[in-house]
């Protein structure tokens, strides 16, 4: 596998609907946090969700990843009627186990287990998959080369920058070959170089290896190295814009 970072990116033909939420609407006591979004993400996509702060960015994300069941709504994942899944309909185990074998997730805080080395979080979901430690070990080292970490494969969190951690993090999230990548204001922590040294890689690898992703941001910045942004304001999804795929090459 190449460890080199593509730095200008041909963007991936967006042939076929991957993820695709009809209805959907959550309800968290006397707060509708989704009040009824239809969203279609195509399979290669990056994607920015930007929106107030409480508008329900989250909670789509967690929705459309199963990682909440929604009140009313279905969200099908695959490109092929044959393959396609009614995440809603999966029970707990299975929407656990689809969360595994097919999404990474990158947050913005404390994702990194303190008292291990870079490479050794990034090959915990390998070895949780049944890989063996060697195999994983050595697949972690490739993605923290590809994510320019090679140098910093022994070192712990605390002995990372914040951009370095994040970066670890995205490896991690990726080591699987995740088909959705979905990520939760993964630069906001992070000060404007960081930030953008993030996301050029992330939407570099993603782009090279076709995975589809979904970063919520409040960073304008942020989101203009996405395909497409689209807006959550009170629940709803209010619009969406295409946006040049290049920006991440320059
Ligand atoms: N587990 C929960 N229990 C109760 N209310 C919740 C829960 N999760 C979210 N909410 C409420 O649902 C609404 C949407 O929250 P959500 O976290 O999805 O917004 P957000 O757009 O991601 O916000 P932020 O940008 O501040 O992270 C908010 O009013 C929030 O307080």
């Amino acid at each position: 596998m190449s460890t080199a970072i593509a730095t200008t990116t041909v963007p991936t033909p967006h042939t076929a609907v991957l993820l695709s939420a009809r209805g959907l609407r959550v309800t968290f006591g006397h707060t509708e946090a989704l009040r009824g979004v239809d969203l279609d993400i195509n399979t290669g996509e990056v994607i920015a969700v930007m929106g107030p702060s409480g508008s329900g960015k989250s909670t789509l994300l967690h929705a459309l990843a199963g990682v909440i069941v929604p009140d009313a709504g279905t969200v099908s994942y695959g490109s092929t009627p044959a393959e396609t899944v009614e995440i809603c309909a999966l029970d707990e185990t299975a929407r656990a186990r689809l969360r595994l074998t097919d999404f990474g997730f990158v947050f913005q805080f404390g994702q990194l287990l303190p008292d291990l080395s870079a490479i050794d979080n990034v090959s915990i979901p390998l070895l949780l998959g049944g890989m063996r430690r060697k195999d994983a070990l050595r697949q972690a080292r490739t993605w923290l080369g590809r994510l320019g970490l090679a140098e910093q494969a022994n070192q712990r969190p605390t002995e990372l920058s914040g951009g370095q951690a994040q970066r670890v993090a995205i490896a991690r999230a990726l080591v699987t070959g995740p088909r959705v990548l979905f990520a939760d204001e993964p630069t906001g922590s992070l000060d404007s170089l960081a930030a953008e040294n993030v996301m050029v890689l992330l939407t570099d690898v993603a782009r090279e290896t076709g995975t589809t992703v979904l970063i919520i941001t409040h960073d304008a910045r942020t989101a203009s190295y996405a395909d497409r942004e689209i807006i959550v304001r009170d629940g709803r999804v209010t619009a969406g814009f295409a946006l040049s795929a290049s920006v991440a090459g320059s």
